[in-house]
């Protein structure tokens, strides 16, 4: 089983990156680290990065994992092996693009692009954030599956993912304490579904709903309350028509013993029970 560190950072494809780099400064809330002709480096903590937007192919993208020693990665190239999957070693170029010491690229059971990663940099500079958007945490992302139960065995038995709980046939993943820190949602897509950070409290929550609604970001989901992880939430879309989610108050499982997963029926209700209406596909019955 290849055990799951942390989750470490997105590489999004984009068409158009100095305007992603504006949404993500002046919208999401993020501090620009370092831009190239083709790369900007974002983040909402003291990492290196947590978003890379690469101008290029708007369909790219890429969800990194940290395992914690080198020697791990040398055993998920075999484990992944025996379940027929090729793993790419990144060269020292590509290793400094990513801000790694190393990595091992693959692709999922549902051909999502994923690196696992060693020593990922940290800086030794607090976060200074573009907007004071409350952002305390790259908090989790979804992805897309076209098999779920294909692609949840994968999650659960090669990689050390548990299910925190279910709404219909997806599925809340927790690799540490961390309610989730990866959700998987039925679809005819691949590759990332959306892209959360947390904020310290509902305060941030609503105050970032006035101030997308008075700059025209579409929000397609909230404010609410996810009843699953507890946390507060809302969605809104970027200019690269990803989903992007704000949420504060995620719950810990603290006791791994005690806790069983739950089963939450596929109704708006399940993603907000304060009566918000997903309008995202994925969410939606
Ligand atoms: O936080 C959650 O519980 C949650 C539930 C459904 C969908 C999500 O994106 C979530 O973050
Ligand atoms: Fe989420």
């Amino acid at each position: 089983m290849i055990n799951l560190h942390d989750i470490c950072y997105l590489r999004l494809g984009c068409r158009d990156l100095d305007e992603m780099v504006r949404f993500a400064t002046e919208i999401l809330g993020l501090e620009l680290r370092q831009k190239t002709a083709t790369h900007a480096y974002l983040r909402g903590d003291s990492s290196a990065f947590n978003l890379c937007y690469i101008q290029g192919d708007a369909d790219y993208d890429v969800s990194a994992f940290e395992l914690r020693e080198f020697v791990e990665l040398e055993q998920a190239e075999r484990e992944l092996a025996e379940v027929g999957i090729q793993v790419h070693w990144g060269s020292k170029a590509e290793c400094t693009e990513r801000h790694v010491e190393a990595f091992i690229a693959f692709a999922d059971s549902n051909d999502n692009r994923i690196e696992l990663v060693y020593r990922p940099h940290q800086t030794g500079v607090r976060y200074f954030p573009s907007r004071d958007a409350g952002i305390t945490e790259f908090g989790h992302f979804g992805l897309h599956s076209r098999d779920i139960k294909r692609d949840l065995h994968f999650w659960t038995s090669v990689l050390s993912a548990c299910v925190s709980d279910k709404i219909g046939d997806g599925a809340l993943l927790r690799i540490d304490q961390v309610h989730h820190k990866i959700a998987l949602f039925p679809s005819d897509k691949v590759g990332v579904q959306h892209v959360n950070f947390q904020v310290a409290s509902i305060d941030d929550v609503m105050r970032s709903w006035y101030f997308l609604q008075e700059r025209g970001v579409p929000i397609v989901f909230g404010p609410g309350r996810h009843p699953t992880s507890t946390a507060m939430f809302i969605y809104f879309l970027g200019p690269d028509r990803r989903v992007y989610e704000y949420s504060s108050g995620v719950k810990r499982i603290t006791d791994e013993a005690s806790y069983t997963p739950r089963q939450f029926e596929m109704k708006p209700s399940s993603f907000c029970m304060w009566g918000a209406k997903p309008n995202v596909e994925e969410f939606s019955e």
